[in-house]
């Protein structure tokens, strides 16, 4: 996104597509209520309005042609979302009546806000960190209580809070640091620059640690069902999701093309994957399949490795890219197992035994024990900055002080990326490109 043009006053529909009880033309800038007064007619003047209030009125088109009859909310600057003069048109939410009023609204002379720019200007005026803006987008898609829960704990800033606290201890080792190079004979504590490197090292590897749960919880999942053919897989697919979602016959190599089907675990979305068996065939339709198997085995953040206990053990073939990301199950376990091994969990598509305890392997390992209350790490681009600040302030606990110094000031800078409150505009507008119009 350009940096131009943010003193432009700006508009966009905020509420989703289509028909709804009410819908919101929001504008934003310095000649929002100036806008207003023209779109807007009601008893009072938005412009000759209080911040905070609401007007009812009509909204007109060129003309005073009256497009339609509703509400608009003054805002006043720096009091805003945006914290800049806002007024806030909410008609009634037709496509059609949302369309005139935006195109009145342009043809006054604001401009179309440009994806996230919102939210962008409520980051640039200092009311958002860039932790929270990354929340509101989290905010406005989450599927489910995790995302919802996480979103609005980084919405309220916890994320930045946390990361702050682990700058301030690295500031105050960086004071010990430099008093021990200024003043060499006075001697400083050990422990004034130990304990408080230590307590940055603790706390900045337990949000790292928070980084795939976090992830996890606001973009999902992939869950991929690999096994040999005939083990259970879309069975257990089936199983899982409590509806026959995927053919299950006698037949060994019945499923050829993957499917995928969605699915909440404990708040974490998940999108389970059935694939096709994995053997040996000249069949060229369910060799093609099983080459996608072992694709989907490599790109899935979890794999189930599926293993029939009615008969002799037959190991997957080493090379499938299994790694340690996968959970081995003994499946058909309401019939007599031929082998027991208790890496491997015992689980029956029919009898549902043992699925309750194989949902919260997934969960654990999905989620891990990233601590329910507190902010996590939600974005690959948190993780990266939060990584970057470990590694240096490891690399300054054994350095001597003066390389130690630098290794501190780049960790400071790594969060102080991560927070936004030192962000280059590249990684600041890779964030606001994600956005929608309007938001
Ligand atoms: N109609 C409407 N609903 C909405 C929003 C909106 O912009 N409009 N929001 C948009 O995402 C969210 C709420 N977020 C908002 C955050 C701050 C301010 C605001 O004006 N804050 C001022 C005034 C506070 C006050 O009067 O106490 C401030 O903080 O100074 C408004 C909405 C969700 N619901
Ligand atoms: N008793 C019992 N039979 C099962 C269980 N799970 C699957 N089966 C049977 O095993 C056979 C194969 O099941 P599928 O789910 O189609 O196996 P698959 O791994 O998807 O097989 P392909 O798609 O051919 O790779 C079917 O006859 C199922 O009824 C189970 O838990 N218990
Ligand atoms: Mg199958």
């Amino acid at each position: 996104m350009t940096r131009t043009g943010l003193s432009d006053t700006i508009a966009a529909i905020a509420t989703a597509p289509g028909s709804a009880g009410v819908g919101i033309v929001r504008v934003s800038g310095p000649e929002a209520l100036w806008v207003a007064d023209r779109v807007f007619r009601g008893r009072r003047r938005p412009s000759a309005t209080r911040g905070g209030r609401f007007l009812f009125g009509q909204l007109t088109g060129e003309g005073g042609e009256v497009l339609d009859e509703g509400l608009c909310l003054v805002f006043r600057g720096p009091r805003s979302y945006t914290g800049e003069d806002v007024a806030e048109l909410q008609t009634h939410g037709s496509p059609a009546v949302l369309g005139s009023v935006l195109a009145r609204v342009l043809e006054l002379g604001a401009r179309l806000a440009r994806p996230g720019e919102f939210t962008l200007r409520a980051y640039l005026a200092g009311r958002l960190d860039l932790t929270q803006a990354e929340a509101v987008l989290e905010l406005v898609s989450a599927g489910t209580d995790t995302a919802r829960r996480q979103a609005t704990l980084g919405l309220s800033g916890a994320l930045g809070e946390r990361v702050e606290g682990i700058g301030a201890q690295v500031t105050r080792t960086l004071a010990a640091l430099q008093a021990m190079l200024d003043y060499p004979e006075e001697g400083v504590p050990e422990e004034d620059r130990a304990l408080p490197l230590a307590a940055a090292e603790a706390e900045l590897s337990a949000l790292v640690h928070t980084a795939r749960a976090g992830q996890v919880a606001t973009r999902g999942a992939r869950l991929a069902l690999i096994g040999r053919p005939n083990a259970g897989k879309s069975s257990l697919l089936n199983a899982l999701l409590g509806y026959e979602r995927s053919i299950v016959t006698p037949i060994p190599g019945t499923t050829r093309d993957y499917l995928e089907a969605q699915l909440s675990l404990a708040g974490v979305p998940v999108t389970l994957v059935d694939t096709a068996g994995i053997r040996e065939t000249a069949d060229e339709v369910e060799a093609a399949g099983v080459r996608q198997a072992v694709t989907l085995a490599g790109s899935a953040d979890l794999v189930l490795a599926l293993e029939d206990g009615t008969l002799p053990r037959e190991p997957l073939p080493a090379e499938l890219p299994l790694g340690a990301r996968a959970i081995h199950v003994r499946t058909k376990a309401d019939l007599s197992p031929v082998w027991d091994d208790p890496a491997t969990l015992p689980v029956s598509a029919v009898t549902a035994q043992g699925l309750p305890e194989l949902r919260e392997a997934v969960h654990a390992a999905l989620v891990g024990d990233a601590a329910r209350g507190e902010a996590w790490l939600t974005t690959e681009r948190q993780a990266d900055a939060a990584r970057r600040a470990l590694a240096h302030v490891r690399a300054a606990r054994d350095l001597p002080d003066d390389l130690a110094s630098y290794e501190l000031e780049e960790a400071l800078r790594a969060l102080a990326e991560l927070t936004g409150r030192d962000a280059s505009e590249d990684v600041v507008d890779a964030v606001f490109r994600n956005f929608c119009v309007g938001k």
